[in-house]
């Protein structure tokens, strides 16, 4: 008999699950996945079986679980009575039957006050987080701290042995724990593209949480479910054992195997079915709770590790480099001023972005170049406040339309959708996977526009068909996984134009999809911006997308702006040696046969930036005058700058070649 302690973590949290791509709505794929595993399903089985039986056992038995008959006593199995009688000669199955519903009752009722607290508490304590968060935690290290047995037991005196109060208490004990638990798989969430994108769209948090999160928490929350009730119907058999609950002759499973045990040597039979049925009981539901976490890992395995880990070497202390204040336009859209990003909490967090000082004008293309890791997304991702994990702004501030937004959050999701809006790199994971695409643009189009579910909807097939999808209505209908990368990149900008956005910043739109359909996407960006006067920042590795899109580029080398000029000039006549240097390893520019020169070396990491020219160990011009000190930002000809002492020198080779 399992002794009556409380369930704490059932185990290891489960992955988060985000369905993968099976052909299906999936909504679906859980289910489906659990049906392809025999143990789960032999599990389900006897998990529905046995609540079946306890529901229909009026139904079910010819028997009355309380009539008495000594004249068959103490019987093995026969076939009038299955599994035999017991010490008063009533029938043994149908006793079993009757006191299912007790325990399984008992169980669903500490389920569902663990789910109804742990659940909604959990998920906000992770999507809101400050105070609220740190409340959370506190109560939850008290709940646990709390000798739950003891709470029980004092629970059942005080009820007199009232059964619902004892499943209520450890319901509410148990929750904590369990808090903890979906707290952390959604703060995994948290960092998912797609919640991302829901919050870059403008979207209000209710729905996020109840659109977007919630259903992707399910596998969690069935696992932890499956496993806290088996855990729970130990607890519950054995306070009847020990003759808690409801008095004899009431069936329950405890109570019989009590009584059982009493006989046990004169009719060892009866402690078989009476002590099996619990057996098998604990034994399906932790089986199924099992084969529920199998299930959600490997949906996870299938779709890859979703964010990227923190990196944590130690920052150099240098001083901060002198920018110029520079602004080409009067009346910028964007204005970014000295803007400094770190990762990592602590006394020594560290800085990925230094001192980063631009504008974008109204209806510029602006594009961001620079190798990995030089800083381009992160830039992008404080300018609409969507750093993960870990990230902050530590310096400096984003001002849009002249209101600056950094560090004001309601500011922040007053722009976010309607002024700003977000699109990365990968298309796919920036679509909730559970929801068609046109229900996806229909609930941005209704955030923003306030209109009927009718009017959004003809208003999401316009943006499609402006998308130049070849069929807007089946594109509506359909799941993301159903799409093709390249359709999914235009259902993401047909989403993200929903609110009317004056900026959409671009986070290589094109890396993850063929060339044809690179290209079609980006002319569609340049007759978006000639249509809409929308602005756009452009984050890429690519020149040939520079050339064909940008008006203006910045360059970023190791978290600085080491370049900023217009298009052409900065082309024709790069005016910083790293810049020079990339241009010079663009393929686009390379003949047949000819070996593409590479820049030696590579970008030093964050923590690790001397103080100098930070590109001075890679650089061919570099000098002992480079490395002496911070190197500031300077004029390198009209509406241009450089980052570079040497300009002279590139001039002189550039004049000779
Ligand atoms: N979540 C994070 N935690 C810690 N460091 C991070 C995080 N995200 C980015 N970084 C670091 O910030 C620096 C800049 O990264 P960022 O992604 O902005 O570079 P990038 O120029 O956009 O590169 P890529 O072209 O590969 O996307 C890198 O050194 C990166 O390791």
């Amino acid at each position: 008999m399992t002794s009556p302690t409380l369930p704490v973590l059932a185990g290891e949290p489960a992955p988060v699950t985000r369905p993968v791509s099976t052909g299906r709505p999936p909504s679906a794929s859980l289910t489906r996945a659990l049906l392809r595993k025999p143990l789960g399903v032999a599990a389900l089985v006897v998990v529905l079986l046995l609540v079946l039986a306890a529901i229909f056992a009026p139904l079910l038995s010819p028997w009355d679980p309380l009539a008495q008959d000594p004249s068959v006593a103490r019987q093995g199995p026969s076939a009038l009575h299955w599994l035999g009688t017991d010490l008063l000669g009533r029938d043994l199955l149908t006793r079993i039957m009757y006191g299912g519903r007790d325990s399984l009752l008992g169980v669903a009722e500490a389920l569902l006050v663990m789910l109804v607290i742990s659940v909604p508490v959990g998920i906000l304590a992770a999507y809101i987080r400050g105070a609220f968060d740190r409340a959370v935690l506190s109560v939850i290290d008290i709940v646990m701290s709390i000798p739950a047995i003891l709470i029980t037991l004092a629970s059942l005196a005080i009820f007199n042995n009232s059964m619902l109060a004892a499943m209520i208490t450890i319901g509410a004990l148990a929750s904590a724990a369990f808090t903890r638990v979906f707290r952390s798989a959604v703060l995994a969430l948290r960092q998912e593209p797609f919640v991302q994108a829901a919050v870059v769209t403008g979207l209000p948090t209710r729905l996020i949480l109840f659109r977007h999160v919630l259903p992707q928490a399910r596998g969690t929350i069935l696992v932890q479910a499956s496993l806290f009730a088996a855990a729970t119907l130990g607890i519950q058999t054995g306070l009847s054992f020990l003759a808690f609950g409801p008095p004899p002759p009431a069936p329950t499973w405890g109570g019989m195997v009590a009584e059982a045990a009493s006989a046990i040597q004169s009719f060892p039979w009866m402690f078989v079915p009476t002590g099996g049925v619990i057996v098998i009981a604990t034994l399906a539901l932790g089986l199924l709770g099992d084969a529920l976490r199998d299930v959600t890992a490997e949906q996870v395995q299938q779709r890859g590790a979703p964010t990227r880990a923190v990196r944590a070497p130690r920052d150099a202390a240098r001083p901060a480099d002198a920018v110029e204040a520079r602004r080409h336009a009067a009346d910028p859209l964007l204005a970014v001023d000295e803007l400094t990003v770190a990762f990592g909490g602590g006394r020594e967090p560290l800085t990925v972005v230094d001192g980063v000082t631009f504008d974008v004008g109204r209806g510029e293309i602006l594009g961001i170049v620079g190798e990995s890791g030089s800083g381009k997304t992160v830039t992008a991702l404080a300018t609409i406040g969507l750093l993960g994990r870990g990230g902050r702004v530590t310096g400096g501030t984003v001002s849009f339309e002249g209101q600056t937004i950094s560090g004001d959050a309601a500011a922040m999701k007053a722009v976010r959708g309607s002024g700003i809006a977000y699109i990365s790199q990968e298309p796919l994971v920036a679509l909730d996977p559970s929801f068609t695409v046109g229900f996806q643009i229909v609930e941005v189009v209704r955030r923003h526009d306030r209109t009927s579910r009718a009017d959004a909807r003809r208003r999401a097939i316009e943006l499609l068909v402006s998308m130049r999808l070849p069929d807007p209505e089946r594109v509506f209908r359909s799941y993301p996984h159903q799409i093709s990368g390249g359709m999914a990149q235009r259902v993401v900008i047909a989403k993200a134009l929903a609110g009317r956005p004056r900026l959409l910043i671009a986070d290589e739109p094109t890396t993850a999809l063929d060339v044809t359909v690179q290209a079609e996407i980006l002319s569609l960006l340049s007759s978006l911006r000639d249509e809409t006067g929308m602005s756009i920042i452009l984050v890429t590795h690519d020149w040939g997308v520079v050339a064909e899109t940008c008006d203006r580029t910045l360059v970023m080398y190791a978290g600085q702006l080491v370049e900023e000029a217009g298009v052409d000039a900065l082309l024709g006549a790069p005016r910083h040696p790293y810049t020079r240097g990339l241009l010079a390893s663009d393929p686009h520019g390379a003949r047949r046969g000819d070996i593409l020169p590479t820049i030696g070396g590579v970008v030093p990491p964050p923590g690790s930036w001397p103080d100098g020219c930070r590109f001075a160990a890679r650089c061919p011009l570099s000098t002992p005058e480079c490395s002496s000190g911070p190197i500031a930002l300077r004029e390198a000809g009209a509406e241009r700058v450089s980052r570079c002492i040497r300009i002279g020198a590139l001039v002189d080779e550039e004049v000779r070649a």
